[in-house]
Parts: structure tokens; C-alpha cells; sequence
């Protein structure tokens, strides 16, 4: 199985609210089309998740306990879906949603507890799931956010992904130089070079996802928009994490 996260950042414009990248996103499925094994695709919250989760002060350890918030936050986010799925069906990608909020939540020590057995079966059937970071459930919060990429470390351990990829905003991880990293194995490497994201973003931005991605057994690998179609076709691209 292959798992590949749309960025948010790459999907849409991040900096202007609610503002889907049709091009791009058009060009992430016609590269995805070209999977030839069981795929799992994940997005981002771009301009969608990220600016209503911004607005309310959620974050994924600051929780909201208003229920108009929380759907607002999960709604959004199911917009994106929707404008994901679209893509996917325009290519012909048998492409269908699987919406965190209602699958799983974290629980009072802020595990994420998220079963499977969804993904796998639709998976069997000869499905593509596609999920997104979200509002989700928390023990003691009310809720918080999840973001893709803790999304993507749950599903490419307990699914077994073969290879993973990040399609995010940037080529790879920079150095202090703004060189491309073609290979980080700790966090100490890039510590110094590693940022949030130049967008609102309550997730963390590159320092979180190169945080989660060395906990994977798998290696993950970043890149751009323009490293997809390669990533898609099993080459070395961009940098690739663990
Ligand atoms: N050392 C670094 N190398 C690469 N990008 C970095 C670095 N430090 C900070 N960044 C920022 O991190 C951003 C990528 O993180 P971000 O969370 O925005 O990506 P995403 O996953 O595509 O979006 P989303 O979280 O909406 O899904 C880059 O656009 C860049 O602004
Ligand atoms: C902000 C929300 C709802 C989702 C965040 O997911 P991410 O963009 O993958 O970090």
C-alpha cells in the first residue's frame, strides 16, 4: 500500500480562507491516477482547517468545548474533502471519504486512538480512501485538531505502507543554507533549519512533520508538487525521513 498526504499548503491557496488550488489540485490527482498498488491518500487543512481552527485557538493541545466550533472546524474540512474526491473522480481515481471526527478521538492522556478497520476493508474492495486532518474528539478537551500528518504516521504503521510520501508546499527539508536535505535520520541534523509554516497553520508546520515522520518504521519521503509524478513512479525525490 501506498499512503501520499496532499500538503494543505500545496491544495490550496493557505493564505486566502476557504480558496481550494484548482489547478494543483487537478495536477495532484493526474500524478496519483498513475498509482499502480493500493493507495491511501491524506490532506492537509490548507486555507480551510487552519483558518477556522486559528480563528476559535484550537490547536492539536488546546481544545474547544463549543459545538459550533467543533463543526465549523469539521465542516470545512469536509468541504476540502469534497473538492479532494472531485479531483480523484475526474481522473477516474475510485476515490471515497473517510472523515476522522466520526472515526476515532484522543483519549485523557492525548493518545490518538483510531481504528482501522474502515480504511482496510474499503481498501479490499478496491476503494481509495481518502482522509483529513479534522477536529477529533478528546478526553478532558471537549476537541482538538489531528493533523494529516499524524494521520499519515497511524495509518502507513498499522496498514503496513510499503512507502510514503508528503506532497507539501516545498521540494524537500532545507538546510541553514536553503539547500534541499536529501536525507535527515534525527532531528538534531535539521533542528536548527526547521520552522512552522509561513501560512496559518496550528500544526506545526515542517519542525512537527519531520518530528512524526522519524517515529516511522517506513520511510517517508517530502517533496513538491513537481517531485509527485517521480515519487509516483518509485524515484528518488526530494528528502526522504528515517
Ligand atoms: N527547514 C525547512 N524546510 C522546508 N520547509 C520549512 C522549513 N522550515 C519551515 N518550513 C515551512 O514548512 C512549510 C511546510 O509545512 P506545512 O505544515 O505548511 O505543510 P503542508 O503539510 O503542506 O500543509 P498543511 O499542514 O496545511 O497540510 C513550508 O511551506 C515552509 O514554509
Ligand atoms: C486544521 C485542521 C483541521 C487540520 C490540520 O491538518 P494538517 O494541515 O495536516 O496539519
Amino acid at each position: 500500500m501506498i499512503l501520499v498526504k496532499l500538503g494543505g499548503s500545496v491544495v490550496t491557496d493557505k493564505d486566502t480562507p476557504e480558496t481550494v488550488d484548482e489547478a494543483a489540485l487537478g495536477r495532484a490527482a493526474q500524478a496519483l491516477a498513475g498509482v499502480d498498488d493500493d493507495l491511501v491518500v491524506v490532506h492537509g487543512g490548507g486555507s480551510f482547517g487552519h483558518h477556522f481552527a486559528s480563528e476559535y485557538g484550537v490547536s492539536r493541545t488546546v481544545g474547544t468545548e463549543d459545538y459550533s466550533e467543533v463543526v465549523g472546524i469539521h465542516d470545512a474540512m469536509c468541504r476540502l474533502n469534497g473538492a479532494v474526491l472531485d479531483a480523484l473522480h475526474a481522473e477516474a481515481v475510485p476515490a471515497v471519504p473517510v472523515h476522522p471526527f466520526s472515526a476515532g478521538f484522543r483519549n485523557a492522556v492525548a493518545d490518538l486512538v483510531f481504528p482501522t478497520g474502515q480504511v482496510r476493508t474499503l481498501l479490499r474492495e478496491g476503494f481509495v480512501p481518502v482522509l483529513h486532518g479534522d477536529a477529533i474528539g478528546h478526553e478532558g478537551k471537549g476537541a482538538t485538531i489531528l493533523s494529516g500528518d499524524e494521520l499519515v504516521v497511524e495509518l502507513a504503521e498499522r496498514l503496513d505502507a510499503r512507502r510514503v510520501g508528503l506532497c507539501s508546499a516545498v521540494p524537500g527539508v532545507y538546510d541553514d543554507d536553503g539547500e534541499v536535505v536529501e536525507h535527515v535520520t534525527s532531528f538534531a541534523d535539521v533542528a536548527g533549519a526547521l520552522g512552522e509554516s509561513e501560512s496559518t497553520d496550528v500544526t506545526g508546520g515542517m519542525a512537527a512533520k519531520v518530528e512524526e515522520l522519524l517515529a516511522l518504521d517506513v520511510p517517508a519521503t517530502i517533496f513538491d508538487l513537481d517531485g509527485l509524478d517521480a515519487f509516483v513512479a518509485e524515484e528518488e525525490v526530494g528528502t526522504r525521513i528515517g
